[in-house]
């Protein structure tokens, strides 16, 4: 083979005789192609008018560098550092439920690419697969466990105890999401993954959860689901909690309010995840990377500030990272390539991703992803 195709991932894309979508719009076009009209409408979907599905991206492009150069950037160091670990690059895949929405191989598939390039995983309360299935097709790759607090506290500490034992290592509390959004696209094509039995898989694993029940067949496990996946009392007391229950460190995701950024470090949490849920809960809300310089002067390093919601390609990881945030989670572009073609799809936008981030921030004058924050960014 051609040692150059071998290095360059742009050579190897522009060489390669297979067609596969680079942009985030080829991507979205060729997974519609191969999903479910509801299954695609609800993976691309916002909440109510899709006002914040539109301003994250738009937000992204109103920000410009300001870059140096003549700084010799013949070297890079993407590495970062969080509690304790070093990864290879700033990226993160997020939690994304039910993925078997996406492709048959879901989680399995998705966290397998992000293994090849070690790439930590974040692995959702309500997948397709579950918290033993995806450890023990990862092995020892970074792994963290989102939850989604249930009604009955107790299947909650217990998915949280089985998460630890499976070697997943920090908790990501989801906290804007104590009841689903206006999901206007759902309603449109009438389509809820929860009661086809998509997102069941831990709780079907869960022997608390199976002992909460009357009936353990599969309709009274779907509506024990439905049951104790909106909790409207979720409130500091449950985070306090948690914290007693677990020694794993706990992130909070979908902060966007200063105040609650500091309510975060008081209550001794360990990392803040500024995101608006890619616009799927409240519409309206203000893009993501719009409140993240908000959240990062409030922070003030106290703990790690991590993002998401927007981000369709390297240079948005590199503004994301310059206005502060120590890594990113990627959403829907990852279960698009999944849709695309399984574990191969997501290795493929990952690679493209990490290529373009480091191509971008060398571009920018930088060597080091720490250094990120001295890049200038402008709104325009
Ligand atoms: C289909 C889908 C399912 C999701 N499921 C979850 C989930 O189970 N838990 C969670 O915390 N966030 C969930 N999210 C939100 C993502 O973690 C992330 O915040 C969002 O996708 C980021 O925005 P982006 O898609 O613009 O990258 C989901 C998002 C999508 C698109
Ligand atoms: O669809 C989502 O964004 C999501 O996070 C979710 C929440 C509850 C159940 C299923 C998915």
């Amino acid at each position: 083979m051609n040692p150059i195709e071998d290095k360059d991932v742009l050579l190897q894309n522009i060489s390669s005789s297979e067609y596969f979508p680079i942009t985030y719009k080829e991507l979205e076009q060729e997974a519609k192609q191969t999903m479910s009209v509801g299954g695609f409408g609800y993976v691309r979907s916002g909440a109510g008018n899709e006002e914040t599905l539109r301003k994250n991206e738009e937000s992204f492009s109103k920000l410009s560098f300001l870059p140096r150069f003549l700084r010799d950037v013949s070297e890079l160091d993407t590495s970062v550092q969080l509690f304790g670990r070093t990864y290879p690059y700033p990226i993160f895949l997020a939690p994304v439920g039910m993925q078997k929405l996406a492709h048959k191989e879901g989680e399995i598939a998705s966290a397998k690419a992000a293994a090849t390039h070690r790439v930590p995983f974040v692995l959702s309360t309500v997948s397709s697969y579950s918290i033993e299935d995806v450890a023990n097709a990862t092995g020892d790759s970074p792994k963290w466990f989102q939850l989604y607090w249930s009604n009955n506290e107790e299947i909650s500490f217990n998915m949280v105890k089985r998460a630890e034992e499976a070697g997943f290592e920090a908790i990501v509390l989801t906290i804007d999401t104590p009841m689903l959004g206006w999901r206007v696209e759902d309603i449109r094509n009438r389509f809820s993954p929860l009661k086809l039995g998509l997102g069941k898989a831990n709780y079907e694993a869960d022997p608390v959860f199976l002992r909460s029940l009357e009936n353990q067949d599969a309709e009274s496990i779907i509506h024990g689901i439905l049951n104790n996946i909106n909790h409207p009392t979720l409130n500091w007391k449950h985070v306090a909690a948690l914290k007693e229950r677990t020694s794993l460190p706990i992130l909070l995701k979908g902060i966007l309010h200063p105040e609650d950024a500091r309510l975060a470090v008081e209550n001794g949490i360990d990392g803040i995840i500024v995101s608006n849920h890619g616009g799927r809960q409240l519409d309206g809300v203000i893009s993501a990377i719009d409140a993240l310089p908000l959240i990062v002067e409030e922070v003030k390093g106290a703990v790690p500030v991590l993002f998401d919601s927007g981000i369709r390609r390297g240079t948005d990881v590199v503004k994301a990272l310059a206005l502060g945030a120590d890594a990113v989670f990627i959403g829907r572009p990852f279960i698009y390539g999944l849709a695309v073609d399984g574990q191969n799809g997501v290795e493929k936008v990952l690679a493209n991703f990490i290529e373009e981030t480091k191509i971008s921030i060398s571009l920018a004058g930088i060597s080091s992803v720490k250094d990120l924050p001295a890049l200038k960014i402008v709104t325009s």
